[in-house]
């Protein structure tokens, strides 16, 4: 089943610190966002990728885009303040009603087995993310003191790629817009809406580069990759 792909690589990345875009630090000497867009760009069920950027990085991000020779980009759209802003300005530029991908630039470890079960998964049920059970025990806190214990069997860390039937992701990002609705994911617009979301499990490998330590950790699950570790 075909698939096109938004990746939002608008962000500032604040909380990394690294005085520029976050998405052109090098990892094993390949910019972090051109990791993200080649698993689609070779993926022969991906029709399109449409990237949302920020205007300051477009002259940048174009020649990284030539230099690494990724074919499949239909289009780049201006980020806008929020993430969910920037996936908007790219979802209005959709010219399909099959399954349309949602993934951050900021997780360069998607795999592409993952990738087929999400968008066969939304085929059947319009809506599909990818998340991991939670590990560690989980409690609620306000002004560092804990106020419950949360039954851990039902928490999940969610990632992405988000899968959906267009028509179904593109009703939940108006009817948002309508009620001034933020979310942290695309998968909180569709519930909303509502409409049921099938959870896959993934792995744990799939994180999003946010802090420096996540640096550290991209290192070893690309040496882990390698064999090397
Ligand atoms: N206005 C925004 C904000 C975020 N993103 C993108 O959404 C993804 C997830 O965001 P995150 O990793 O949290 O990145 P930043 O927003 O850049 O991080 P920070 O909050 O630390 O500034 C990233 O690929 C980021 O570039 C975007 O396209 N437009
Ligand atoms: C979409 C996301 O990657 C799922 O984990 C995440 O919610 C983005 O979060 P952030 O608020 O931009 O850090």
């Amino acid at each position: 089943m075909a698939y096109q792909v938004i990746i939002p690589a608008a962000g500032q990345g604040k909380r990394m610190g690294a005085g520029k875009n976050k998405l052109l630090l090098e990892l094993n000497n390949i910019p972090i966002f051109i990791h993200s867009l080649k698993v689609f760009d070779q993926d022969e069920l991906c029709e399109g990728i449409i990237l949302a950027i920020s205007p300051q990085d477009e002259v940048e991000f174009k020649l990284l885009l030539k230099q690494y020779k990724v074919k499949k980009v239909l289009g780049l759209v201006p980020g806008g303040k929020e993430r969910q802003d920037s996936i908007y300005n790219a979802l209005k530029t959709v010219k399909t009603d099959g399954i349309i991908l949602v993934h951050d630039a900021a997780r360069p470890f998607i795999l592409k087995e993952h990738i087929h079960r999400l968008v066969d998964t939304a085929q059947k049920t319009g809506a599909a993310i990818i998340g991991v059970p939670a590990k560690d025990t989980m409690k609620t806190v306000r002004d560092n003191v804990v106020t419950a214990t949360v039954e851990r069997s039902s928490l999940w860390a969610v990632q992405t790629p988000q899968a959906f039937r267009f028509s179904i992701l593109f009703k939940s990002y108006e009817q948002a817009e309508k009620d001034s609705f933020i979310g942290t994911d695309d998968s909180s617009l569709v519930e909303r809406i509502p409409h049921p979301v099938t959870m896959i499990e993934g792995d744990y490998d799939n994180i999003k580069l946010t802090t420096q330590e996540d640096l550290f950790f991209a290192e070893a699950i690309v040496k882990k990759r390698q064999g090397s570790f």
